[in-house]
């Protein structure tokens, strides 16, 4: 039977988790089409505050990875946006040009950052805060200014305000009403909040408005109604959101503030749905997941036909996610003619409490300072519970209980998921696990904001009692209960050769495996066992299988190796040719000193290797990537050293060398580091008679400057000293880690324990040559094999 075609706009938080839940339902049923204007898969939008407060990285907030996409056969088109929908012959069609028909389409194009109409708005400086593009903004920002300015004191400009302080900025906070979060806090609890923020440093300007953004190309400053004026050289918008209609409105779906839905999220067209902050139902819009999630699953469960009785409105509550405050809020929180109220005020503790009662029921409810009742008021709120049962049950509660032992199975623990106690003590017993991530990975609770995180531990405390241990170690993923050096011990120990072998003999929880464990075992398998283990293709990431960068447009790109960075006429005749032959997009240079070729049509590029004829650059490889070198002694007056001859014969030796994470290197020939080796994972400088090794250095956003780690006087000692480290690093780092990480972690005195001891560093030299004796050639070895030239390429022959 032909799969229906299911089509999504938006490959946002609300829209995938719909796909999640289709495909729990239904996984065989549709062919399903994704498109997303951001060039990422889906990353989790919530965990962008903490990654502007330094707490976590962008790299970690992806929640479905690129291969989960290829594992459920969903085509996605990242970079691409939807420009029209023609709903008569059920077609949507994107800026790039593709056309693609559907059988169901759902709608989620989330909302838009309300961008204040001010003069002066468009300057550079100015930002709002809503994707990872505007969160990179700010970090770059904070490294070349001081003063930054966020306009709006609700939740998203409160936890941009604390960002940018992490970041060393000096931050003013405007903000229109008279006191903090007015739409999610009461007064009381608002001055609270302004205190404790005040005392980690930010600033506020209340009963503010701007009128003016002062400057001439780039922010300067602020000018408000009342004439005042404020410096600033970075401003951040975060005056709430718009839901982002335009393109259903140019389709004629019925708008009020969003996409008018039904119960089951169905449009007034027949066959296109909306879900998320794009959608309006029963005249709300709601702007956080826990609603979204919940229209998701009625979604979901309509489009496969179960008997469901549809989404029926959302309770809200909400939590800043600032570290040092705790505030909460769920349902009323302003008291009404009909409202009776609940305060305690705990001076002595700085805790403020209300509860809002009405006809008996509890309502709403504030919280400053202790929100641990948080969970539970809002499961209280939502059942509609009795004032009563909230007093009892808070009287019986022993003060250094847990408040989940007193919860009901019914009661919700993660608020953003809607996962319930029952289900996790459920999936604790019947699954066996042991550890917050694993009760992730299982039922979802804390994938999103992550506040309930003590809730969750809480429970494996409560469930398993003396076999919990709150010091979670590290596991490989959620598949295992073992760390990265149990399984490697293991591995070794029990001669395991292949990942299934692993995943059978360690007793893995899923048969497959997991996109995080999978290509992790490869890479031990290989590192462990160079010559014995046959690398595992099918368990690389999607690059490293196709041996090119896939780009926003769905091309490639094609790096050829260019040892040193130095190339001649012959070359670069043969890339040009090759270039206009392919009508390649792009003649790009890249940092690394080679030339990119963007653009390649994948079936076109065992065609385009060929005719290069020239060594795979790696470009897409968590291998050695480039070694960037000087002019160095032979035409620079202040070299030393032939700096591009070293650098040649360092990337030579470690060519196709398989590495935890991606390796680039620097050689110059004087201190002026042209080649900038500061900022390298490995780093080599010339002086006169001696060279410095340098190593866990990186250039990325999470900035850090190499350590020294050698001085050495000859190249050979340079290819020895480096190999030492590279095989130290292959042997001890996790996978993923780079090599800065993994420096700060073990610590550089240990390493040169190592490096330094004549007997570990011949050996670790043994071991690495060994390693580098198996490479092979990626783009020769594809033109040799048939079957992958057909399985991966579509049996493209070279031309
Ligand atoms: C910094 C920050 C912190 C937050 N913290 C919290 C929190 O703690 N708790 C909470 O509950 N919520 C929080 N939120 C809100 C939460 O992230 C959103 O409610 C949620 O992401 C909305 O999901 P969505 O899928 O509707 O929209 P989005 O996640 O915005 O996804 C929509 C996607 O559609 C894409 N798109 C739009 N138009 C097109 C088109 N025509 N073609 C193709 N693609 C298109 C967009 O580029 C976007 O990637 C936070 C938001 C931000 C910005
Ligand atoms: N922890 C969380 O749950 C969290 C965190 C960040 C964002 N979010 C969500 O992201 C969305 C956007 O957040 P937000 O804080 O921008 O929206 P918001 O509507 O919650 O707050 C905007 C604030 O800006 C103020 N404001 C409006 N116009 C102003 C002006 N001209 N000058 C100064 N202040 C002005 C308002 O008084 C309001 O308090 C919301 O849906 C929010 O729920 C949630
Ligand atoms: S690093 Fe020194 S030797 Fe090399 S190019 Fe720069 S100035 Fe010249
Ligand atoms: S409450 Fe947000 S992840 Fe659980």
């Amino acid at each position: 039977m032909e799969k229906k075609k299911l089509v999504l706009i938006g490959n946002g938080m609300a829209g995938i988790r719909t796909i999640e839940e289709i495909l729990k339902l239904l996984p065989e049923e549709f062919e399903i089409t994704v498109f997303g204007k951001e060039p990422y898969p889906n990353y989790n939008r919530i965990q962008l505050s903490k990654v502007l407060q330094g707490d976590t990285e962008i790299k970690d907030i992806t929640l479905n990875e690129w291969d989960w996409y290829e594992e459920n056969n969903i085509r996605l088109y990242p970079g691409e946006t939807v420009t029209k929908i023609d709903k008569d012959i059920q077609t949507v069609y994107t800026d790039k040009g593709k056309e693609t028909p559907y059988d169901y389409l759902i709608i989620a194009t989330g909302s838009n950052p309300f961008m204040l109409p001010l003069p002066g708005a468009d300057k550079e400086g100015v930002t709002a805060f809503r994707d990872i593009e505007d969160c990179e903004k700010m970090i770059h920002a904070s490294k070349n200014y001081k003063r930054a300015a966020v306009i709006g004191g609700g939740l998203l400009g409160l936890e941009a305000a604390r960002g940018l302080l992490n970041l060393g900025m000096e931050v003013d906070v405007i903000h229109i009403a008279d006191y903090l979060m007015e739409r999610q806090l009461d007064r009381s609890a608002g001055k609270l909040l302004q205190e404790e923020l005040e005392a980690q440093g930010m600033n506020f300007l209340l009963e503010k408005q701007t009128a003016e953004i002062l400057g001439k190309k780039r922010v300067t400053g602020l000018r408000f109604n009342d004439g005042g004026k404020i410096p600033a050289d970075l401003v951040v918008m975060a005056v709430g959101i718009k839901p982002n209609v335009q393109l259903a409105k140019d389709t004629g779906l019925e708008i009020n503030r969003g996409i008018v839905v039904n119960d089951h999220m169905e449009t007034n067209v027949p066959n296109i749905y909306a879900v998320g902050e794009c959608a309006e139902h029963n005249g709300m819009v709601y702007g956080l997941v826990a609603p979204l999630y919940e229209q998701g699953q009625a979604l979901a469960k309509h489009i496969c036909g179960m008997n469901h009785q549809g989404y029926k409105g959302s309770v809200l509550s909400t939590q800043l996610k600032v570290s040092g405050v705790n505030v909460f809020s769920t349902g009323l929180i302003n008291e009404t003619d009909q409202t009776k109220s609940i305060k305690v005020f705990d001076e002595w503790r700085n805790t403020y409490k209300k509860i809002l009662v009405e006809d008996d029921k509890l309502a709403g409810a504030v919280l400053f300072g202790d929100t641990k009742e948080g969970t539970k008021l809002l499961s209280l709120i939502k059942k509609g519970a009795n004032v009563e049962e909230y007093l009892e049950s808070s009287q019986s509660q022993d003060d250094n209980e847990s408040i989940v032992v007193s919860m009901g199975d019914e009661e919700v623990i993660c608020g953003c998921n809607g996962v319930t106690k029952g289900t996790i003590v459920n999936a604790i017993k019947t699954q066996n696990l042991t550890s917050v991530e694993e009760v992730k990975g299982c039922t979802n609770a804390s994938r999103s904001c992550g506040t309930c995180k003590s809730l969750v531990a809480d429970l494996l405390t409560h469930t398993l009692g003396d076999e919990y241990e709150a010091d979670e170690k590290e596991t490989v993923c959620a598949c295992t209960d073992l760390s990265r050096d149990e399984v490697i011990a293991e591995i070794k120990e029990k001669h395991l050769t292949h990942s299934r072998e692993v995943m059978n003999v360690l007793g893995w929880k899923t048969e497959e495996g997991c996109s995080k464990c999978k290509p992790a075992l490869n890479y031990y398998l290989g590192m462990v066992y160079p010559k014995e283990h046959e690398d595992e293709r099918e368990s690389r990431f999607v690059n490293e299988r196709l041996h090119a960068n896939i780009q926003k447009d769905g091309t490639y790109s094609v790096v050829p190796r260019m040892y040193g960075g130095v190339t001649n006429a012959e070359d670069l005749r043969t890339i040009a040719d090759v270039a206009e032959k392919y009508d390649v997009g792009m003649i790009k240079l890249t940092g690394g000193q080679r030339i990119d070729l963007l653009g390649i049509k994948k079936e076109d590029l065992p065609s385009v290797w060929k005719d290069l004829g020239m060594p795979s650059g790696y470009a897409y490889g968590k291998t050695l990537r480039t070694v960037k070198t000087c002019v160095g002694a032979e035409f620079c007056r202040f070299g030393t050293q032939d700096s591009t001859g070293m650098g040649i014969k360092l990337e030579k030796k470690f060519e196709g060398l398989n590495t935890p994470h991606k390796v680039k290197m620097g050689v110059s020939a004087c201190p002026r580091n042209c080649a900038e080796g500061g900022i390298k994972d490995v780093g080599v400088i010339g002086l006169d008679g001696v060279w410095e090794v340098y190593v866990g250095g990186n250039g990325g956003t999470d900035l850090r400057k190499a350590d020294l780690l050698a001085k050495v006087k000859t190249e050979d000692e340079v290819l020895e000293y480096t190999a030492a480290f590279l095989q130290y690093y292959r042997e001890n780092a996790r996978y993923l880690e780079r090599t800065s990480h993994f420096v700060e972690r073990v610590g550089l005195e240990l390493i040169q324990e190592v490096v330094f001891n004549d007997e570990l560093r011949q050996e670790l030299c043994k071991r690495m040559d060994d390693a580098l004796s198996v490479y092979k050639e990626p783009w020769n070895e594809v033109l040799e094999s048939e079957t992958t030239l057909r399985d991966l390429y579509e049996k493209v022959h070279a031309k």
